[in-house]
């Protein structure tokens, strides 16, 4: 697979969108997993950039705070962090961008676009809960309390204005047309 110089600058720069999203994070005194806009920048990524560029962008967030940028969720970093209890919704969102991504080159269907939106977000869940179970010692039931059910209305929010930034600004913009 050959990147052009403009897709790596694209990749690149999304790769940093996310890191800064990220860092919108408010901690909850419920569950040691905080509230973040991770979520809406990795389906705006995938809305954007599609299937292949959102997940290099993705991997290169992933890789920056996996040699120790401060780039996850309240400035931490770190392999510890990949692999601590928060580490499966990290390690998740490469398969979220690609969904959403695909789904978004795939169809044009606002119910295709926005049902890859919720897939993307389930995969999400579902590798941040078994990872959490695993690491923390908590049951599936307890983990899914601590890692699904605080987020997941605010999560369908994030998502309704993903899909509306994410659409207006790829129709606006082909950053992944070729010069
Ligand atoms: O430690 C990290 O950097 C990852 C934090 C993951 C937070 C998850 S993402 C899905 C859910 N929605 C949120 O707002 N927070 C959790």
């Amino acid at each position: 697979m050959k990147l052009s110089t403009k897709e790596l600058i694209l990749c690149a720069l999304f790769a940093a969108i996310i890191a800064i999203l990220a860092q919108i994070s408010i901690p909850l005194p419920f569950t040691t997993v905080p509230l973040t806009m991770l979520i809406f920048a990795v389906a705006v990524t995938g809305l954007i950039l599609g299937p292949k560029l959102g997940a290099i962008s993705v991997l290169i967030y992933l890789l920056l705070g996996g040699i120790g940028l401060p780039v996850f969720a309240q400035f931490s970093a770190g392999t510890g962090v990949l692999f601590g209890p928060t580490g499966g919704y990290l390690l998740g969102l490469p398969l979220m961008v690609y969904i959403v991504g695909f789904g978004k080159d795939k169809s044009s269907s606002p119910i295709i676009i926005f049902l890859s939106l919720i897939i993307g977000l389930i995969s999400v869940y579902i590798t941040g809960t078994l990872m959490f179970a695993a690491i923390t010692g908590n049951t599936i039931y307890q983990s899914i309390l601590y890692c699904v059910a605080p987020f997941a209305f605010v999560d369908l929010i994030k998502l309704i204005l993903a899909y509306i930034i994410g659409l207006s600004v790829s129709k606006r913009v082909s950053f992944t047309a070729t010069f």
